[in-house]
């Protein structure tokens, strides 16, 4: 059973068992919000990342959720995208399609992918402008509070130094603002072109999960969640930096990654 809490800034936090335990609570939890997002304006808009979330989320192309889920509703998106070729191993769309978008009936047209043709700035404005024409056509909903896309759910993995989507510590791209996506040649991990979803419209989604598993992420968790006044690096530290200002934050972990946690007390 997971142990579960609320932390007045920081989100739901849910720490689980094992590996398997936390993939079906996260499919359960995405199913939901499916279903609850369709019910509400008839459409299902999700973006993913990378890495090793997309694993995590492999149970979704089994019963039942293969079939429960409306697959027709959703329209599918990437918090951040490295800039490659649409088939190189690097591809987080290749990853999304080969392990998840190939074996369900979400419509290509629905599937809103980087151009891999142009450069990575290039990339980041068309993208941008794709995501602008569909919040115009009020296919992606408009937040309410801020000049944003509102996407129903924005899944997020955490690298061990912190970074979401491909908002690295203290890169300028985390500071970006004007923005929806902007766009990356120096990222510190490779490859070094990337595009990324900026922090104004992270935390403008209805839903966001960050999903982090590993002993290598313990101390970033414990950064990102744990009260911390006086540490400066961990108040910037991006993971941190994700607090929807109206919607709702869960964070999925396995015991490993949720070991450092203050309020880690796992009942036998
Ligand atoms: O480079 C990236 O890394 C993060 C974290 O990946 P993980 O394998 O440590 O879970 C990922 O969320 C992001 O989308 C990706 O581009």
């Amino acid at each position: 059973m997971a142990l579960t809490w609320t932390h007045k800034d920081t989100g739901e936090i849910r720490v689980h068992e094992n590996l398997e335990e936390l993939s079906i609570d996260l499919v359960d939890y995405i199913a939901e919000i499916s279903e609850a997002s369709i019910k509400e304006h008839g459409v299902f808009c999700i973006a993913l990342s990378g890495g090793s979330l997309i694993n995590l989320m492999g149970k979704l192309v089994e019963p039942p959720y293969n079939k429960i889920v409306d697959w027709a509703k959703w329209y599918v998106f990437w918090a951040d995208e490295r800039v490659v070729g649409k088939n190189h191993d690097d591809s987080n769309y290749k990853l999304a399609k080969d392990n998840l978008l190939s074996k369900v009936n979400v419509f290509p047209r629905h599937i809103c992918s980087i151009n891999d043709t142009v450069s990575a700035e290039d990339a980041a404005t068309e993208y941008e402008f794709a995501i602008r024409q569909m919040v115009k056509t009020r296919t992606v909903t408009a937040s309410e509070n801020s000049d944003c896309p509102k996407f129903d759910l924005i899944l997020l993995g955490m690298g061990s130094d912190g970074h979401v989507a491909s908002l690295f510590p203290n890169h300028p791209a985390l500071e970006v603002k004007d923005d929806w996506v902007t766009f990356l040649t120096d990222s510190p991990k490779p490859p070094p072109e990337r595009i990324t979803f900026t922090l104004p419209v992270i935390n403008s989604a209805a839903s966001v999960v960050v999903v982090a598993t590993g002993e290598t992420k313990a101390n970033a968790v414990h950064l990102a969640i744990d009260d911390l006044p006086s540490l400066e690096s961990s108040l910037s530290l991006p993971a941190r930096m994700v607090q929807p200002s109206s919607g709702n934050l869960i964070w999925f972990m396995d015991k490993p990654a949720g070991s450092k946690l203050d309020g880690f007390k796992f009942s036998e």
